[in-house]
């Protein structure tokens, strides 16, 4: 069975790519199916951002498509960057750009950790507008100083709970059994196969 994966994001599609093969599901990150110019994300919940997302591209397709929205929520900054998280730094910001802001804002509060989370919100939209969905979190805490090359996004500067290493120090397997994404897309397989709406 494959499933079309409605996302820009590379690291995205590799983690779950992975976390679907045991199910004997093959993962297909949307550009390789068709090119749609990107919708605006411009909902204030993570559930509002994955909808907009999987209907567009369900609709624009003709076929069910899968889009997940996440981000990290830190306690120090009440819960910022959260919906924001890709653009914490400005529009088309980088990782990099990203964490540097996030240093600095830990550092402007004179802070070197905070509690903190991630968190995934997957919906799988059909064409016709329905959708199912699921979430994930991980807790954590964030740190200043960078550690590791894995994963993408700010888990160089994320530590899960009961952890000493940072996400990006984490196999891709290993990222997959705790992550807020790995937890979401597991939920989301589940209930596919017990409504058996595919
Ligand atoms: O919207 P799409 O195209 O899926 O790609 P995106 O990168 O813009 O994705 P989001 O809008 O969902 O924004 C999520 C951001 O939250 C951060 N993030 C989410 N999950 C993460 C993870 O597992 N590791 C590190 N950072 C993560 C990272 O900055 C992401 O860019
Ligand atoms: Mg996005």
């Amino acid at each position: 069975m494959r499933i079309i994966f409605a996302t820009k994001n590379r690291g995205k599609v590799r983690e779950v790519k992975e976390k679907l093969k045991r199910f004997g599901i093959d993962v297909v990150p949307i550009d390789e199916v068709k090119n749609v110019p990107s919708p605006e994300e411009t909902g204030e919940t993570f559930l509002e951002n994955a909808y907009q997302k999987a209907i567009y591209y369900a609709r624009a397709l003709g076929e069910p498509v899968i889009a997940e929205d996440s981000g990290l929520e830190v306690e120090a900054l009440g819960g910022r960057p959260g919906v924001y998280s890709s653009r914490f730094a400005g529009e088309n910001a980088t990782d990099e750009e990203n964490n540097r802001k996030l240093i600095e804002e830990l550092k402007k509060r004179g802070l070197e950790e905070s509690p903190a989370r991630y968190v995934s919100f997957v919906v799988v939209a059909f064409p016709e507008g329905m959708g199912l969905w699921s979430e994930g979190e991980v807790k954590g805490k964030v740190i200043t100083e960078p550690r590791g090359s894995g994963g993408f996004g700010y888990d160089p500067l994320f530590i899960p709970e009961g952890y000493e290493r940072t996400m990006a120090e984490l196999s891709l397997e290993e990222k997959n059994r705790i992550s807020h994404r790995g937890k979401a897309f597991g939920k989301l397989v589940k209930l596919i196969e017990e409504i058996r709406c595919w």
